[in-house]
């Protein structure tokens, strides 16, 4: 298969192949073209070479309506259920033959037959916005087993998932390949998952097939190699002591609703210091999304008070600009990008009505805006034809780094991250704890929210758990007990 973005191959002659009844991982680094693959095989995009052969037979997919008349589906890393219909209307909803008028009590007997077929059984009559994410993701797999959809790729499917959700979907997903019930393509970024579940695995690099073999013959260190060649990992920098440094950030009794207008942030105290990073665990749902919206203005504050070095802070740009606060949210293509402008324009939204952006305050200088996007570019290895591409064009690692690049290379006195390393290959991880660290060593506060507890037990001075919209655990990273986290995490 091959395919070409303009004048960029985005693959070149890969080949890949899956035998029936078995699960396959397709790893790469960022932007090695394991989207567009997959995104070839689903009909959302035309190869412009190369062929697919379904049961030895030749097939053209040209939407992904043929993909799924094929019995090919996919699920992905974000969920793609409705939140406010239950299992059962997400499923018969889904179907290409949804009838005018649903027969809801024949349905529901459907249903339950169904279920009873399948490995894992999931609660189809509430709204999904009440299930918790292990259980979204396994509804969204059984929404491809009821479109009988026998070959599925899935797209890191436990990004959103604990190890725990995580290892029990794929174990489940891997008994129905034992008993050749199903095909699955995988594309992780995570060696666990592939040394754990997969037979065999495929190594994309800048669009090429790089390697392949069957993963009882490969070691995790050879398959990191294929992935990234020679490039090096970068080391990263070692936890400076500080001592007791001054409150950045204070954050008083704070309220705040969520979408469905119901509190989400609740009487939430929490104080991060200069040159500290606070590391903030829970499951998600509880509240950590909104409580980065206020702090990033993005959601109104409903009560309770944000100090800032001492002052009274109120989330602005004007303000974020004078007291140097800086975010990164969840899926930042969708919360703090605009998708279709160059990347060199997302690049300057922090500084575009400043010098050496703009001139006086008005005229932005398309020189100077280039020039900035081309050293980030560079200084982050963020992989992008050129400055002009427009920021959707990326892949989902290279929004996460531009992103980050534009919020984290100035001068930050704060910095706020929800989830920093998703998606991202393991270089590119080793790579941004790296720099999350070494801002940390130069006086930023930093308050990272991740649903990665390895993550926040890795980079943390201090850790919290944050359930039911308010702060329920908080100790020293050193004094923090993993059982005692998740005990927390679980709102006990
Ligand atoms: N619609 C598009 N237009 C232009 N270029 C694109 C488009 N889609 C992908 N690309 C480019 O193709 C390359 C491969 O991207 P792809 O999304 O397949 O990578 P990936 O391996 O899935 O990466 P990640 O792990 O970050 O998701 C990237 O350099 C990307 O910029």
């Amino acid at each position: 298969m091959g395919k070409r973005f303009g004048a960029f191959q985005a693959l070149d002659d890969v080949s890949i192949s899956v035998p029936a009844g078995s699960f396959h991982a397709l790893l790469g680094e960022n932007g090695a073209g394991k989207s567009t693959l997959v995104k070839c095989l689903m009909g959302f995009y035309q190869p412009d070479a190369g062929e697919i052969l379904l049961d030895g037979k030749q097939v053209s997919i040209a939407t992904p309506r043929e993909a799924r008349a094929l019995a090919i589906g996919m699920v992905y890393q974000h969920f793609t259920l409705v939140p406010s219909l239950t299992g059962a209307e997400n499923l018969v909803m889904a179907r290409a033959d949804v009838p005018l008028v649903v027969d809801w009590a024949r349905e529901t007997k459907a249903l339950d037959a169904f279920l009873d077929r399948m490995p894992f059984r999931v609660p189809l009559d509430v709204p999904l916005s009440s299930l918790a994410a292990g259980q979204k993701q396994k509804l969204e797999i059984l929404k491809q087993l009821y479109l009988n959809q026998r070959f599925l790729i899935l797209d890191e499917p436990t990004s959103v998932l604990t190890p725990d959700e995580a290892s029990e979907i794929l174990g489940l997903l891997r008994g129905m390949t034992d008993r050749g019930e199903l095909t699955v393509l995988m594309i992780t970024h995570k060696f666990r998952e592939v040394t754990e579940f997969c037979d065999s695995v495929t190594v994309l690099r800048r669009g090429r097939k790089v390697g392949s073999g069957s993963v009882a013959e490969l070691s995790t260190d050879a398959m990191a190699k294929m992935m990234i060649g020679e490039t090096k990992v970068p080391a990263r920098a070692a936890r400076v002591d500080h001592g007791a440094t001054p409150v950045a950030v204070d954050l008083i009794a704070l309220y705040g609703d969520g979408d469905d207008g119901l509190p989400a942030v609740q009487e939430l105290d929490l104080k991060v210091h200069e040159g500290e990073i606070l590391g903030l665990a829970g499951v998600s749902g509880n509240g950590q999304v909104e409580l980065l919206e206020i702090l990033a203005g993005q959601r109104p504050l409903a009560d309770g008070r944000i100090f800032v070095k001492g002052k009274p802070y109120t989330p602005k740009r004007a303000e974020m600009d004078v007291m140097k606060v800086f975010s990164l949210p969840e899926e930042p293509l969708k919360n703090a990008t605009a998708p279709r402008m160059s990347v060199a324009e997302n690049l300057a939204f922090r500084g575009f009505d400043k010098a050496p952006l703009a001139k006086a305050r008005w005229f932005l200088s398309g020189k100077e805006i280039r020039a900035q996007a081309e050293s980030l570019i560079a200084r982050y290895n963020i992989r992008t034809r050129s400055p002009e591409t427009p920021i959707e064009a990326l892949s989902g690692g290279n929004v996460q780094r531009a992103v980050l690049a534009r919020e984290i290379s100035g001068d930050v006195a704060v910095l706020v991250v929800a989830n920093p390393c998703f998606g991202l290959d393991f270089a590119s991880v080793a790579d941004i704890r790296g720099q999350l660290m070494a801002l940390r060593n130069k006086g930023t506060a930093i308050l990272l929210i991740s649903e990665d507890l390895d993550e926040i037990l890795e980079l943390s001075d201090r850790i919290a758990v944050m359930s039911d919209g308010h702060i329920t655990y908080l100790a020293p990273a050193a004094e923090a007990d993993r059982t005692a986290i998740g005990h927390a995490m679980a709102g006990h």
